[in-house]
């Protein structure tokens, strides 16, 4: 059975750390990343609070993502694209994990050097932000790494990284990103999924981004992927911990009928 976020245990330095005998190993002289060995990653929900949509204020933020948690969402992203003053950006980020209170694994987006500082559980890295080894070897063998996926040939790159998860993007049109790269669309990230799983087997969650809301939630999950990220759907427009209650519960009965719980 894989291991749930509730299974993970704190260790004595305030990280979060898993079981005896779970540690990420690689593979020596192949460089090739064992996913059996890494943390589990619960994708079914997965909310992102961009300051560039919701705003900076860091008491607005924390209630955002308590309100998802409560809602049953299961993994949080701090997305900060105009990062000017990084102090600022600390304490939103602590205001945030605080509020959250180990219910969910809080990333922070691009940013290693703030996840570090903040303590939180991890990053999520584009295709050009800092290399998931580099983010590996400064975060340690306990952090969750994720990484964008936007095309077949880096699906077919994930056999050698040592991440925990990939998200694949985007899938929809979306308004809550400059300069979006082209929609992939459902067959799109069908094909991606297919070579990802090639690429990493079954092991590695996949989730999907862009434009998903609770109209599209579960057409997402039918094409392949393991959960939802979101940024709109989820947060604008108030009433964050209600629509979070009803996209978990779209996603859940979409595996269930896919014949797993979404946890790899
Ligand atoms: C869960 C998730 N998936 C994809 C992205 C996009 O990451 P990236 O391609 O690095 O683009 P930016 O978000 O940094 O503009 C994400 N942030 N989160
Ligand atoms: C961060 C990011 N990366 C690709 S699309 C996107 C934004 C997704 O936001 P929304 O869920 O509102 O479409
Ligand atoms: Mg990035």
């Amino acid at each position: 059975m894989a291991l749930g976020w509730q299974m993970l245990e704190r260790d004595r330095g305030g990280s979060m750390s898993i079981g005896a005998g779970q540690e990420r190993r690689q593979d020596a002289g192949l460089g090739l990343a064992r996913p059996s060995a890494g943390i589990a990653v619960d994708l079914r929900l997965y909310g992102i609070l961009d300051t560039g949509v919701l705003g900076d204020d860091a008491a607005a933020l924390a209630a955002l993502a308590a309100e998802a948690v409560a809602g049953g969402a299961t993994l949080l992203q701090y997305r900060d694209k105009d990062l000017t003053d990084a102090r600022a950006a600390l304490a939103r980020i602590r205001a945030i994990h605080a509020a959250v209170n180990g219910r969910a694994p809080l990333l922070v987006n691009d940013r290693v050097d703030l996840a570090l500082a903040a303590g939180v559980e991890g990053v999520h890295l584009g295709q050009s932000d800092l290399h998931p080894e580099e983010a590996r070897r400064l975060l340690g063998p306990r952090a969750i790494i994720g990484l964008t996926v936007k095309t077949g040939a880096q699906a077919d790159e994930l056999y050698r990284l040592p991440i925990d998860y990939a998200c694949i993007g985007g899938v929809f049109a979306t308004a809550s990103k400059d300069n979006p790269d082209p929609p992939v669309g459902l067959d799109g990230l069908q094909r991606i999924v297919f070579r990802a799983r090639l690429a990493r087997g079954q092991a590695l969650p996949l989730g999907a981004i862009a434009g998903i809301d609770a109209s599209n939630a579960a057409s997402v999950i039918r094409a392949g992927a393991d959960g939802v990220a979101l940024i709109g759907a989820l947060f604008k427009g108030g009433a964050t911990e209600a629509k979070a209650r009803d996209l978990r519960a779209r996603v859940d009965e979409a595996l269930g009928q896919r014949g797993n719980a979404g946890m790899r």
